[in-house]
């Protein structure tokens, strides 16, 4: 629970922040659903944070391009089954490419554009019964975690969206120079650790 419950919320709210550094427009429309729900308010409450629709599709549209654990967890076959034509024997590792599925063009539009937009449309979600987006796995071993993940990283999100104004820290770099390496490993962390000034949003 402390490894694979701290980490993979991290590094989506990272993400998340990176996404919206580098699509601009997106961040202004986040920013104006935060300020809006949460006007005159100083402190936020889960409660709050349920009418935040816009914020659930970046999240979602985060945790498709960039989930924390790409390949999932491997898997044992217990019994023999074919899939596609292909034999797998009992005992065979299988690993489950949860991005590639995520990024496939004949599921996806624009697969590898950033655009959270694209699920007020679609009713495709990660509770483990659409295959094409599955980055809490799918099955009776999924991540039982999800909800809590899905409430600390809106509300982590949230805050640091009414509370602040995010820049670059050099008026001279650009949102698309901003590193989007990720490290190797089974984790997709992000390579070069995302650096952002906050400034204080007083309209609250
Ligand atoms: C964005 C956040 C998270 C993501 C993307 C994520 C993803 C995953 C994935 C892909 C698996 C393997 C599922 C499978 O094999 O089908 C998993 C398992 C697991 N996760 Fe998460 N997780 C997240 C957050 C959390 C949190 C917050 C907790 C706990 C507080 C947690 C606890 C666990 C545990 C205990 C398992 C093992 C379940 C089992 O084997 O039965 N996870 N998670």
């Amino acid at each position: 629970m402390f490894s694979g419950g701290t980490d993979t919320s991290a590094m989506t709210i990272e993400w998340a922040m990176t996404k919206l550094m580098r699509n601009p427009n997106v961040m202004e429309k986040a920013q104006k659903e935060v300020r809006e729900a949460f006007k005159g308010k100083n402190k936020i409450t889960e409660g709050d944070l349920q009418d935040l629709v816009y914020l659930k599709y970046i999240i979602k549209e985060t945790l498709r391009l960039h989930p924390p654990a790409p390949l999932l967890l491997p898997r044992e076959c217990r019994e023999h089954c074919q899939i596609d034509g292909y034999d797998i024997p009992v005992k065979t590792k299988v690993i489950v490419n949860a991005f590639a599925c995520a990024v496939d063009p004949e599921y996806w539009h624009d697969a590898e554009s950033f655009k959270p937009e694209r699920f007020d449309s679609s009713s495709v979600d990660f509770m483990g019964t659409n295959f094409e987006f599955v980055p809490f796995g799918s099955g009776r071993r999924m991540c039982p975690g999800i909800n809590f993940a899905l409430i600390s990283i809106e509300s982590a999100l949230a805050q640091m969206l009414y509370y602040f104004n995010w820049q670059l820290p050099s008026s001279k770099s650009s949102p698309t120079s901003i590193d989007m390496t990720e490290s190797d490993g089974g984790t997709a962390v992000k390579k070069i650790p995302l650096l952002v000034t906050p400034t204080l949003y007083s309209s609250f």
